[in-house]
């Protein structure tokens, strides 16, 4: 993307283990870099650049971003600095609290009047949300910003492709354990991003503390995309046209965000490539429950486009500079 983007000039790539290798030999597609050497990942390398991005593993960003000029912008796009709340972070992650960043979902709408991009211009440290967290938030939070749902029996069950787990060896991610089968993980509350969503929904309510959620994520044979299937129980005397409104308030003028005419459904075909989310729901009187369905693209929306949208705000680009709004079909 960066690439593509019209104010970015690229400079150091650094890398790990990788470092010394060429960018080529790990992304043969990026072939106008195929020959950059990957360097060490030090604060010196990093040091002269007006934005640098880190995608590390967890509890690694901290120490680096602090050695960087408070005035360069630092886009982690890890969990270290997602977590407003100490607690929440030493639930879930086994390295000490680093404080929380700017949260890079420039859609996420607090409460009726205000998005979370009015928090990123000027900013010079952003976290990038999680994968996970993007598809179910922006798919729940303008519910709660119009208070149309109750907020303590909200069920979440996600599928991701297998490139949001990164591309470490890992025993259940070998193509033969992954192919044509479906599994869950972290069931039952077990999964990180938890507190991250909850997090978001309160945000939209407007700091309402009663907010739970159920949350089974799934692990699909597909290199990338996330359908997250949200339900949560209806306020009294809610209806359709309420809830559609909620969302065409939030969404209406938003160039990645779309909630489909009425009869479509999101998929994770129709996202993969572009930093679009895909919005449907419907109401399932029966049960009392509204049931909203979105997509995203993990590494786009759900990373790294995240990434760039988050910079583009904060340096005052255009928001959508360099960023794919629609995706390949088929
Ligand atoms: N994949 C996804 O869908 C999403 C990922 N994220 C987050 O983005 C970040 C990167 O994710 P992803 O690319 O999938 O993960 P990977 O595990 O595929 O890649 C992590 C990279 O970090 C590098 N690395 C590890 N340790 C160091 C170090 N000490 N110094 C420099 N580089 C290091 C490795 O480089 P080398 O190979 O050279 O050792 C490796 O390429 C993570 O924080 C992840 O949580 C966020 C949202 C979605
Ligand atoms: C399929 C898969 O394993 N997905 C990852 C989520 C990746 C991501 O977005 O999240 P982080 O940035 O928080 O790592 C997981 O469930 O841990």
């Amino acid at each position: 993307m960066l690439l593509a983007h019209p104010n970015v000039e690229i400079g150091a790539l650094t890398a790990g283990g990788s470092a010394g290798s060429r960018v080529g030999e790990h992304h043969p597609h990026l072939m106008p870099l195929a020959d950059v050497v990957l360097e060490e990942t030090t604060p010196e390398v990093l040091a002269g650049h007006d934005a640098v991005f880190l995608a590390l593993p967890h509890g690694q960003s901290a120490a680096l971003a602090a050695a960087l000029a408070e005035d360069v912008l630092v886009v982690d796009c890890g969990a270290d600095f997602r977590l407003e709340n100490e607690n929440d972070w030493t639930a879930f992650y086994d390295t000490p609290y680093a404080g929380s960043w700017a949260y890079g979902m420039p859609e996420l709408t607090l409460g009726t009047a205000a998005k979370q991009r009015d928090n990123l211009a000027g900013e010079r440290r952003i976290a990038v949300p999680g994968c996970y967290p993007t598809a179910v938030s922006l798919g729940l939070a303008p519910l709660f910003a119009h208070d149309l749902v109750e907020h303590d029996d909200v069920v979440v069950v996600a599928s991701s492709g297998t490139s949001g787990a990164g591309k470490g060896l890992k025993p259940h991610l070998l193509g033969s354990e992954v192919m044509g089968s479906m599994s869950p993980y972290g069931v039952g509350g077990g999964h990180r991003h938890t507190p991250e969503i909850v997090q978001n929904l309160r945000r939209a309510a407007q700091g309402a503390d009663d907010v739970s959620l159920s949350f089974t994520p799934t692990l699909a044979p597909m290199p990338r995309g996330i359908l997250a299937t949200c339900t949560a129980r209806v306020r009294d005397g809610v209806d359709a046209a309420a809830i559609r409104a909620a969302f065409e308030a939030a969404y209406g003028g938003e160039t990645f965000v779309h909630l489909l005419a009425d009869g479509s459904w999101p998929s994770t075909g129709m996202v993969v490539a572009s930093n679009a989310v895909a919005v449907q729901f419907a109401l399932d009187a029966s049960s009392g429950r509204v049931v909203v369905v979105s997509a995203v693209d993990n590494l786009t929306k759900g990373t790294a486009g995240a990434a760039v949208q988050s910079m583009n705000l904060a340096l005052g680009f255009d928001e959508a500079a360099g960023l794919p709004a629609v995706g390949v079909a088929p």
